[in-house]
């Protein structure tokens, strides 16, 4: 046994056959995590019959199943020969075993025998907020103005966590609607951590290759690939103004002054006409004032310059409204349009290339990514990765 993993023995009664495995050399000082053998997996979800697929997205198959003590979980299987896969796989282990949160998902354990790379989390009842709330489909979930609130204030506190009290700090990188889960009490708990990097305290910033979802990246990452923890800063303020209007960042259904959420919100705060984004399926149950402070909170974490934005436990303070903010002083957010035309016109070709070939571009199920141009079409909000750009990964 040349595993380096510490197992959590005395928490089960009857602990899943564990194996030795390659995976301990990988990453060395993983602790807390559980090995499942593949034929327990196998077993818990029917011999992973399509009636257990609950989702797919740009790592492969995720399956609803029963594992050791009749507890359901959530089982995502790698998709075989996805390099980029692999290093997600590990990148999740390693950070999510050390980190624990009531509002972010919890890792049970993993399964690696011979090619087999499988995740094991707890199950969450209500699916995705991609899912449910936002993009359209059907779901029979009514989101509260309530509920609304309380899954923006849990998202915003397991963000702070991530940022402000684990050591070295942890970036997401991936923060959109579908890494967003809901429980049975719509509790917001956040996932996939496969792209998310751990920024070491003595530096301002990483560079690193660009990774994450058009619509929700921050200006300074998609462009210079300078990642600090204001990148997850600006993809909360774009979902947060998701999770109020209802609607996803993009839609090219829409007439142009309203394809974009981030600018159709700015327009409208100009115009101090902001309170006519909230989410009309509300039937006007909500309290405008919060609602409108919420998406003013939006355009202050999306700021075009980083500073600007605020840490996110100042956030959870604005959302709490134990802190106030000058709205005088917002200015314009870092728009999505902004950006395309500069990668258009300006990025040298390589720059701003992204290679299609699959381990090096993640993407969702049946989502499409118009990557030629970067122009967001209804469903581009697949996760991404941009190769030969700024390749310093740290
Ligand atoms: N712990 C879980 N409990 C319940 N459902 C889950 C869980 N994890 C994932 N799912 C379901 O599986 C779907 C796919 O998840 P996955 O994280 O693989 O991809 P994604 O986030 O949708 O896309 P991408 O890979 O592009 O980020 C989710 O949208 C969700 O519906």
């Amino acid at each position: 046994m040349t595993s380096c993993f510490s197992f959590l023995c005395g928490r089960r009664s009857n602990p899943p056959t564990r194996h030795s495995s390659e995976l301990g050399d990988e990453l060395p000082g993983v602790h807390n995590v559980v090995l499942y053998s593949y034929k327990e997996l196998r077993r818990a979800t029917n011999d992973f019959s399509p009636t257990n697929k609950i989702g797919e997205g740009g790592f492969g198959s995720v399956y609803k199943g029963k594992i050791w003590n009749e507890k359901m979980a959530a089982i995502k299987v790698l998709s075989p020969g996805s390099t980029q896969g692999v290093k997600e796989f590990l990148t999740e282990i390693q950070v999510i075993s050390d980190v624990q949160h009531e509002n972010l998902v919890k890792l049970y354990g993993c399964c690696v025998e011979g090619n087999h790379r499988i995740l094991v989390y707890n199950y969450l009842e209500n699916s995705s907020l991609a899912q449910t709330l936002i993009g359209g489909r059907h779901s029979s979930i009514q989101f509260s103005w309530q509920t609304r609130v309380k899954i923006c204030v849990g998202v915003a506190k397991g963000l702070a966590y991530l940022h402000e009290e684990v050591k070295p700090p942890v970036v997401h990188r991936d923060i959109k609607a579908s890494n967003i889960l809901l429980d049975k009490d719509l509790s917001p708990k956040i996932s996939d951590f496969g792209l998310a990097k751990l920024i070491p305290v003595d530096m301002t910033h990483v560079s690193t290759r660009v990774a994450g979802t058009i619509g929700y990246l921050a200006p300074e990452y998609a462009m210079k690939g300078q990642l600090t923890c204001k990148a997850d800063i600006y993809s909360f303020g774009v979902l947060l103004i998701e999770i109020v209007s209802g609607r996803c960042n993009t839609n090219s259904w829409l007439p142009a002054e309203e394809k974009y959420i981030l600018e159709r919100a700015w327009q409208l705060h100009e115009r101090r006409e902001i309170v006519s984004l909230v989410d009309t399926a509300l039937n006007g149950d909500f309290d405008p004032e919060q609602a409108c402070r919420f998406l003013k909170i939006g355009l202050i974490c999306t700021q075009d310059f980083p500073k600007l934005r605020p840490s996110m436990s100042t956030v959870v303070q604005m959302l709490t409204r134990e802190k106030d903010f000058d709205e005088n002083k917002i200015t314009k957010p870092g728009l999505i349009t902004d950006l395309m035309d500069l990668n258009i016109k300006s990025a040298p070709k390589t720059k701003a290339q992204i290679n299609h070939s699959p381990s090096n571009f993640v993407s969702s199920g049946s989502d499409n990514l118009d990557s030629s141009t970067l122009s967001p079409g209804p469903s581009s909000q697949a996760t991404f990765t941009f190769t030969e750009v700024y390749d310093r990964s740290v």
